[in-house]
């Protein structure tokens, strides 16, 4: 069993939600995400998205693009995230996902990038820019490596493409609220939670709900049919103000609303 399947068993049996905080790497600076990370964990955290800059973030919408910008402006490379994740495994033993796009993981050689990682104490990785018809190689050496290879559904995704994506995906699955890019916004959380049941029916394997939250009364509603909620921009926006107590109090916050909400 590996950080993040070990996790999600200990959250079930605890009638507990997961926080998914993402956090872009060495945005504003090095030194905010790593303590970023380590007071996410002591506000209720309970996995840790890496993100792992690149130029064309694709999926992203404006705050994370701009951590991006800032994080490479920083000369933020694999080489360093390797670095800034060696540094957090000494002192946290949280669960950890990349989030990257391809490109990067290919020119560093895919097997080569899930090695290194996997040494430094990364988890497993998210990679939005390969469909899931593509990633039987990648899938492969992942399995090699237990290292977890996140699988996505979303509102439009057909049974048939569920089934597939069901039976492969192994740590959790990341169910994308809306068809947007990722950014805090108004989202009828309903009708991802509908597509959560319809997985339900596929799999046991976590689901963790992603896109638009920013709130303690957002995340309460994305995980309504599901096992966790991820927050990206709404966190990331507040470490780039230099506000790192609001982020953590977002976080916080959260934690209060999901604890609470599972008691009923
Ligand atoms: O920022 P949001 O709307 O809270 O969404 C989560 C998201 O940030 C994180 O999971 C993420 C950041 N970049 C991505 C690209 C694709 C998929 C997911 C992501």
């Amino acid at each position: 069993m590996n950080r993040i399947e070990k996790r999600m068993a200990e959250l079930k049996a605890a009638n507990k939600k997961g926080i998914y905080v993402y956090i872009t790497c060495g945005a504003p600076d090095v030194a905010t995400t790593i303590e970023a990370v380590k007071q996410a964990e002591a506000n209720g955290a309970s996995l840790i998205e890496l993100g792992l800059p690149f130029s064309d973030p694709m999926a992203d919408g404006p705050v994370i693009q701009t951590a991006s910008v800032i994080a490479l402006k920083n000369q933020m490379t694999l080489a360093k995230e390797l670095e800034v994740l060696r540094e957090i495994r000494k002192f946290s033993d949280i669960p950890i996902v990349g989030m990257g796009y391809i490109n990067n993981m290919y020119h560093y050689g895919f097997e080569k990038f899930v090695k290194d990682f996997k040494e430094a104490g990364m988890d497993g990785i998210i990679v939005p820019d390969v469909p899931h018809e593509e990633s039987g190689e990648m899938r492969r050496i992942c399995a090699e490596h237990d290292f977890v290879l996140a699988e996505f559904i979303t509102p439009g995704t057909t049974e048939a493409r569920m089934a597939d994506t069901c039976q492969d995906a192994r740590g959790f699955i990341y169910c994308v609220s809306n068809n947007g890019v990722t950014g805090v916004k108004k989202v009828d959380y309903s009708v991802i939670g509908g597509v959560c049941e319809k997985a339900r029916k596929f799999t046991d394997t976590p689901l963790a709900v992603g896109f638009g939250i920013g709130s303690a009364e957002a995340a309460v509603a994305a995980a309504a049919h599901a096992d966790a909620v991820i927050v990206g921009s709404a966190v990331v926006k507040r470490l780039l103000d230099g506000k790192l107590d609001e982020a953590m109090q977002l976080i916080h916050d959260m934690r209060d609303a999901l604890d609470a909400s599972c008691l009923h």
